[in-house]
């Protein structure tokens, strides 16, 4: 499909571009933009086609990320979901990931958290909303994580604490146009992961008992679906989160290893 839309579009004066150039091209393209269909990936593909194909002859500048991108065998972002209750340890193992396997750990709750600090016109809605331990509309989530994956150079992302309900997920898709490669769930005993939020003292202001009930709720309520979805589409990999930071961490790190392929 790319590389026909991209013959389409060349420049028949141009004969630096010839078809021997179109895989290199279309590599380019997929290597950068994803799927052409992909409405995050591909917004404005004839912009990007153009761009390209009215370079005059190769430099080492274009033909430079395509080398890079195609030894990695990637052509579109492998986006892992990693799910689990307040305090089951999402956070702490995600670091853990980006160490080991260089992953960009995106945190829907510090990007809400951000958007409160950054006195956005959503920031005090965000702030109420995040007190209760309810949901944020998944418009505001959803935006700030596109805009993250955008402006990252990355390609391999965590993304922390999304989506927590089928409304969020149904936005990602919608909106982002992908689905994840696989979703972590770190599962925890209740008792386990209040002890551990009321003793993790970074301030947040929903580190409390009562939002905590709240949240427990919200994650009984909401998120299990979207864990029992994934778990349907065989993208699902329970992780039991009791036992030392590292002792979790030996069990995710299979996971990884395996897509390491795809991933790496
Ligand atoms: N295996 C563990 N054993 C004991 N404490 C842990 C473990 N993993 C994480 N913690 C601690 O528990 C607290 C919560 O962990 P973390 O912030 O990673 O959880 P989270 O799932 O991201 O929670 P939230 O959804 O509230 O952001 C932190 O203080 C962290 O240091
Ligand atoms: N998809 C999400 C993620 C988070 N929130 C709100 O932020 C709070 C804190 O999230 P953590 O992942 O850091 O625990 C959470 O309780 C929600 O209020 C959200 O609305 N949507
Ligand atoms: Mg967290």
């Amino acid at each position: 499909m790319a590389l026909s839309l991209l013959k389409s579009f060349l420049n028949p004066s141009r004969k630096c571009l010839a078809t021997k150039h179109c895989k290199t091209l279309s590599n380019l393209i997929w290597s950068q933009y994803g799927n052409l269909h992909n409405p995050m990936y591909d917004p404005e593909p004839f912009q990007v086609l153009y761009r390209v194909i009215s370079v005059e002859s190769f430099t080492t500048e274009v033909v430079k990320p395509v080398k890079q991108d195609i030894s990695s065998n990637r052509t579109r972002p492998f986006i892992t979901f990693v799910l689990g209750g307040p305090g089951s340890g999402k956070g702490t193992q995600c670091e853990k990931i980006v160490e080991t396997f260089g992953f960009t750990h995106l945190s829907a709750g510090d990007l809400l958290r951000k958007e409160i600090s950054s006195n956005s016109e959503n920031g005090s809605t965000i702030l109420d909303i995040i007190k209760e331990g309810k949901i944020v509309p998944s418009e505001i989530t959803v935006k700030l994580i596109q805009r993250a994956i955008q402006s990252s150079e990355s390609y391999k992302f965590l993304i922390d604490g999304f989506p927590r309900s089928d409304e969020n997920r149904i936005a990602f898709e919608r909106v982002i146009g992908m689905e994840p490669e696989v979703v972590l769930f770190f599962d925890c005993p209740e008792e386990e992961m209040v002890k551990r939020v009321l003793s993790r003292n970074q301030g947040r202001v929903d580190d409390n008992i009562e939002t905590i009930k709240k949240r427990l709720k919200v994650f009984a309520g909401s998120n299990l679906p979207v864990i029992n979805y994934y778990s349907g589409k065989g993208k699902l990999r329970k992780i039991d989160a009791v036992g030392t930071v590292d002792e979790i961490f030996e069990k995710v790190h299979p996971i990884f290893a395996a897509y390491k392929g795809a991933a790496s």
